[in-house]
């Protein structure tokens, strides 16, 4: 399930928001010009499909975006469990790629078609983690200051569109302060609170 949970960015055990509801998520994305939207999920994900057949799947949906925002490179990055010897090691490296804040020249476009991860985003004086699922496309402006986690156990497979060939190129901001904010794991371990009455 598609989550969020707003931290003050200097207080990381202070949960101001947390809320699973879309229009809310999308809405409060939104006012800081985030776009979180939805594709229907064409089917599902297996290890065995490749990365080119999961692409044209979405052909219709990617080729309109790539028109409407100048995207014009798009690829799949990928994660699955694994048993192989070395794949812990392997998803241990993957995951700290990205976990340290950074920002890119371009904006960060990604459709999850399989799994999950979470985008925490740096938004004036607060964190916005923004766990996307199967379905979800967030497009985060140019310049947020921004991390991403996979979890300890990575398992997704998301589309990314860039303007240019070296749009995934981070500028990290050097900010320790990611390693305070709850992993992924984390996160969705807590169950959702009920609404206030
Ligand atoms: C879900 S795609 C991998 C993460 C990524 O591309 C990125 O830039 C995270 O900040
Ligand atoms: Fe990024
Ligand atoms: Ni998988």
């Amino acid at each position: 399930m598609t989550l969020l949970q707003v931290m003050p960015d200097d207080a990381p055990q202070t949960v101001l928001l947390r809320t699973t509801d879309a229009p809310t998520i999308a809405g409060t994305l939104a006012g800081h010009g985030v776009e979180l939207r939805h594709w229907p999920v064409r089917g599902p994900v297996t290890p065995q499909d490749d990365s080119a057949e999961v692409l044209e799947r979405y052909r219709a949906q990617v080729d309109e975006l790539c028109g409407r925002e100048g995207m014009k490179v798009v690829d799949v990055a990928r994660l699955h469990p694994s048993t192989d010897p070395g794949w812990a090691e392997q998803a241990a490296k993957a995951r700290s790629t990205f976990l340290e804040e950074h920002r890119h020249a371009e904006n960060e476009v990604r459709f999850f078609a399989h799994g999950r991860g979470c985008f925490y985003l740096h938004l004036e004086e607060k964190v916005y983690a923004t766990v996307c699922e199967a379905g979800d496309l967030l497009s985060v402006p140019a310049g947020t200051r921004h991390w991403f986690d996979m979890g300890t156990r990575p398992d997704f497979v998301a589309i990314r569109f860039f303007e240019e060939e070296d749009g995934w190129v981070g500028d990290f901001t050097c900010d320790p302060l990611a390693r305070a904010f709850p992993s992924l794991d984390a996160l969705v371990a807590v169950p959702p609170q009920p609404a206030a009455p």
